[in-house]
């Protein structure tokens, strides 16, 4: 069950202590959620637990996995084929489509893009109700970008997802199809954390950790 964790880990940047983790565990098929005031250290948990930063003390490991032993190119290997990330603001490429937005990593990682992996991404793009996948991003509302961004992340079937801030920037509506995508990638067996201070996301969460100053203050399970 337990998917995540870190024993004894601290991150140490500019000679200042901005993680100190002693016991992190988080399980995978629900929604978990990384709460807690601006600085608190809700983004360097996330690029630290994505292998993106290495802890300067302690070791993440993914069920029985460390990523302690491998080096920054296979860190990024092991990234781009387990973790499908979604932002605030949506990072795509703005000259764009749609589709070849959620095809992008793809065409990065592999000399030609399968018709199952072109097909996939219709897929989901149906799915989540985007219209005309050859417009241009420029063209699709917030709401539908994140829909596009939400594809994107999926398209390579990652078993994590790691979410900073998807509905800040979005209407309730639109909020609350991202949460329920996120529920729904959980309850197929994958891990999903949602870093976010939003009531409408701490609601639906099974499990909230909340950060100050890069302890965890405290952590509550819902029955959401
Ligand atoms: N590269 C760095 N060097 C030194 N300090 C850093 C670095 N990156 C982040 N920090 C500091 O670490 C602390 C935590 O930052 P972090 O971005 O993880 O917080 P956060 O909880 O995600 O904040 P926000 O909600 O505002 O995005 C902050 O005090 C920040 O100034």
């Amino acid at each position: 069950m337990i998917m995540l964790q870190l024993k004894n880990a601290s991150v140490t940047l500019d000679k200042q202590l901005i993680l100190s983790l002693d016991n992190v565990a988080l399980p995978y098929g629900q929604l978990n959620v990384l709460a807690g005031p601006s600085g608190a250290g809700k983004s360097t948990f996330l690029h630290t637990i994505s292998g993106q930063l290495k802890p300067t003390q302690g070791e993440v490991y993914w069920k029985d996995f460390s990523l302690e032993g491998l080096n920054e190119s296979a860190r990024s290997r092991w990234r781009s084929q387990n973790i499908g990330f979604i932002f605030q603001d949506f990072n795509l490429i703005p000259s764009l489509s749609a589709l070849d937005n959620v095809l992008l990593q793809h065409s990065f990682s592999h000399w030609r893009i399968s018709d199952d992996v072109r097909q996939l991404a219709l897929a989901l793009l149906e799915q989540f109700g985007v219209p005309n996948v050859h417009k241009n991003i420029s063209q699709f509302s917030r709401g539908e970008k994140q829909r596009i961004a939400l594809a994107r992340a999926l398209v390579g079937h990652p078993e994590i997802i790691l979410a900073d801030e998807p509905t800040a920037s979005l209407d309730q509506e639109n909020a609350d199809f991202v949460i329920q995508q996120l529920k729904a990638q959980a309850a197929l067996g994958k891990f999903v954390l949602v870093v976010s201070h939003d009531p409408l996301v701490i609601n639906q969460a099974a499990y909230t950790v909340y950060l100050e100053r890069g302890v965890i203050q405290h952590e509550s399970m819902d029955a959401a």
